[in-house]
């Protein structure tokens, strides 16, 4: 069945198709949205063993003159040093601004690639064709596009909105367990802000297998969420910020382990639990939420109650959180499960630390 959401953004507005075995067409569907002369596939080299010559292929069938370029898999990829042999290649291959960049993989190439389409020559079009469950339901919408830097996450970024996004759930089967998993801590984050009936749902199909059979379903509903609220304040200036909800500690446990130990779904699913807990010992919200978010992450299999790094070290990556306002710090915390609320604080919040696994 194919679903289209239209992200309306006025002149940045874009659909985000999906459907299952869209990729098989893909080169019809991208020049029906953008046709242009030439196209650069920024990829990475997991997904091109996959993916890569089919792609290429159908561009070229639709018309497109192809380039395509392979990245090493992995978070630190998505850095500074990376961003000029992308802009170098852009050139070798007389990319203009009419040309389209076409990022194909997860969101390390999304964010990479997307900053990369924002900056060479001050901005040319790109399409995203996001292939993690992740870059499904979150990465690939919205504009959010970025490098990380040693001191912190996405600290260089814009907000640069593709001209499509083209979602095929079938890729997911060859998507690893690990980061299968990873993209649920997003997707259990969606129910935990605003949909109870989403967040029961999931943490009632614990499997893989039960979760496929719903899968474009659940893609759906986490791209709908999205793009409601990325409509609603796309620069992240209010609204907008219910989507980190577990992303200043998780950004935080990422930093400090150097994006090394724990892939962004796992902190952020550290995150979701440990703010929470913090949010409860302080009365904001219900006692047994924390809980109930934890046995959903595990159920999952996602880390939930890991020892966390010291606070004060979580704190230096806290004082570059983008949603801070000066001193203020917004947290996203929850009123219940399926509603949350921005509450504005400062790092005394995290100070009093009275909460198991914080030390
Ligand atoms: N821009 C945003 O709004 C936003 C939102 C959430 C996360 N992010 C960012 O996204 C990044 C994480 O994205 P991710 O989890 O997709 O990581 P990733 O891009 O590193 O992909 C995870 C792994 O899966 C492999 N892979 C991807 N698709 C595959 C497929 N179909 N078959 C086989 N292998 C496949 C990749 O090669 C990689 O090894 C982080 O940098 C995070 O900060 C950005
Ligand atoms: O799209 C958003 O807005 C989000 O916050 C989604 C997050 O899942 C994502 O990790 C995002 O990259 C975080 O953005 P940042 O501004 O906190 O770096
Ligand atoms: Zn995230």
């Amino acid at each position: 069945m194919r679903r289209v959401l239209n992200v309306q953004l006025k002149e940045r507005g874009y659909p985000l198709v999906i459907e299952e075995g869209l990729l098989e067409r893909i080169g019809e569907e991208v020049r029906a949205v953008y046709p242009a002369e030439r196209a650069f596939i920024l990829t990475d080299r997991n997904v091109d063993a996959q993916y890569g010559a089919k792609v290429e292929s159908a561009l070229r069938g639709a018309g497109y003159q192809t380039a395509k370029m392979v990245l090493e898999p992995g978070e630190a990829t998505k850095a500074f040093p990376s961003l000029v042999p992308i802009y170098s290649a852009l050139l070798e291959n007389k990319m203009t601004r009419t040309d389209l960049m076409i990022t194909l993989g997860g969101g390390v190439v999304g964010d990479l690639g997307g900053f990369a389409a924002s900056t060479y020559l001050r901005g040319i079009p790109f399409i995203q064709i996001p292939t993690s469950l992740l870059a499904q339901v979150d990465s690939s919408i919205g504009g959010k596009v970025a490098v990380d830097l040693p001191q912190g996450k996405n600290l260089v970024g814009s907000f640069y909105q593709p001209k499509a996004v083209f979602i095929d759930p079938v890729v997911l089967d060859t998507l690893p367990e690990r980061y299968f998993k990873d993209g649920m801590a997003e997707v259990i984050k969606y129910g935990c802000i605003c949909d109870r009936a989403f967040f029961d749902r999931l943490a009632a199909s614990p499997t893989r297998a039960q979760l496929s059979a719903w899968m474009d379903e659940l893609v759906y509903r986490c791209c709908d969420i999205k793009r409601q609220v990325v409509e609603a304040d796309e620069r992240d200036m209010g609204g907008r910020m219910v989507l980190n909800f577990g992303h200043t500690l998780g950004h935080a446990i990422e930093k400090y382990y150097h994006f090394g130990k724990y892939s962004h779904g796992e902190a952020v699913a550290l995150g979701m639990v440990a703010i929470t807990r913090l949010s409860e010992a302080r009365g904001l919200t219900p006692a047994g939420t924390a809980q109930c978010i934890a046995d959903a992450l595990k159920a999952h299999g996602l880390p939930y109650d890991d020892p966390l790094p010291p606070m004060a070290q979580l704190l230096e990556a806290i004082a570059h959180d983008k949603k801070n306002l000066g001193a203020r710090l917004k947290l996203i915390l929850l009123r219940q499960i399926g509603a949350c609320f921005i509450a504005d604080e400062t790092a005394a919040f995290f100070e009093k630390n009275d909460v198991d696994g914080i030390e």
